[in-house]
């Protein structure tokens, strides 16, 4: 079985950060481990609450997976700290990690800042060079990129940019477009696009950490880059609708949307 180590933040809600990871990546067929940056109390109306993990305990947690269970991918999501970023960027390397997902979390959906500006500083001198694959939402895409982001070719444009910047490839994901849901992949010098069609469904609390953590368990299951997006685009779709609406707020998604058939009267 493959293995995937998600190094996140705890959403008390379930919907996003850690849980989120590790829900998408049973339903796609890997083992899932978990290095935790932060607890946040949390739920669709909001962050109420962040507690950071010290950089020590952090590397201690990636040791104890690296040194037993290694992982064949690494998806990292909310670091919020310059110095749980800088251990993350040491660890990493000196295991020399493949498959390494970088979402770089800035913002939840519910508006509450996830990262201080410091700490984008070292993202993007330790971690980001360090990644396979990038995937900033268009906001993230404009604060690495530099630029505003309006058009499609502007999409094409920023990624390009963080491509060649920080040699990896870049997805720049267009769920923030109102009238679709296409993203665009900027891989070896090429931009191809991942178009979906976009559900009518506000619950989307989670979406980002839901999508870099199935490309993850696609790499770590040996599928190229860009079969690796195009089944974590279909995962990702299947979730939104599934149409699930729990919470106040901008609810999560239903990864059990395959048990939901097979076990049918269970999951009403
Ligand atoms: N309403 C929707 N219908 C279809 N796909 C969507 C919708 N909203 C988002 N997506 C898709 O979900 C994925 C995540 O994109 P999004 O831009 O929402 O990420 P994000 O802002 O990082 O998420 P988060 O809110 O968790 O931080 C992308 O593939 C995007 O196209
Ligand atoms: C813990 C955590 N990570 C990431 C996000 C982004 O959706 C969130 N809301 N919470």
């Amino acid at each position: 079985m493959r293995k995937v180590l998600t190094i996140a933040g705890s959403d008390s809600s379930g919907g996003a950060g850690i849980q989120a990871d590790i829900k998408t990546m049973i339903m796609n067929g890997v083992y899932a481990m978990s290095a935790v940056t932060a607890l946040t109390a949390q739920n669709t109306t909001g962050v109420t609450g962040i507690m950071e993990v010290t950089p020590e305990f952090l590397a201690q947690e990636i040791d104890a997976v690296f040194t037993d269970i290694r992982p064949d991918a690494v998806k990292i999501g909310m670091v919020s700290s310059s110095g749980l970023i800088r251990t993350i960027a040491e660890k990493l390397r000196f295991y020399e990690a493949e498959n390494i997902v970088v979402d770089p979390v800035m913002v939840a959906t519910s508006g509450a800042r996830l990262i201080s500006d410091e700490a984008i500083d070292t993202l993007k001198k330790e971690l980001l060079p360090i990644a396979t694959v990038l995937t900033p939402n268009i906001p993230e895409a404009e604060v690495l990129a530099d630029m505003k982001i309006t058009t499609k070719e502007d999409m094409v444009t920023a990624a390009q940019k963080i491509s060649e910047a920080y040699g990896c490839a870049v997805l720049c994901k267009g769920g923030h477009n109102l009238n679709d849901a296409n993203d665009l992949l900027y891989y070896d010098g090429c931009s191809e696009w991942f178009n979906g069609k976009r559900i009518d469904n506000p619950n989307t609390h989670g979406t980002g950490c839901t999508l870099s953590s199935a490309i993850a368990s696609n790499l770590a299951k040996g599928y190229d880059m860009k079969e690796a997006v195009r089944r974590a685009k279909a995962y990702i779709s299947d979730a939104l609708a599934a149409m699930l609406n729990l919470g106040k707020g901008s609810g999560p998604m239903n990864h059990a949307f395959d048990l939901c058939g097979r076990f049918k009267e269970s999951c009403v």
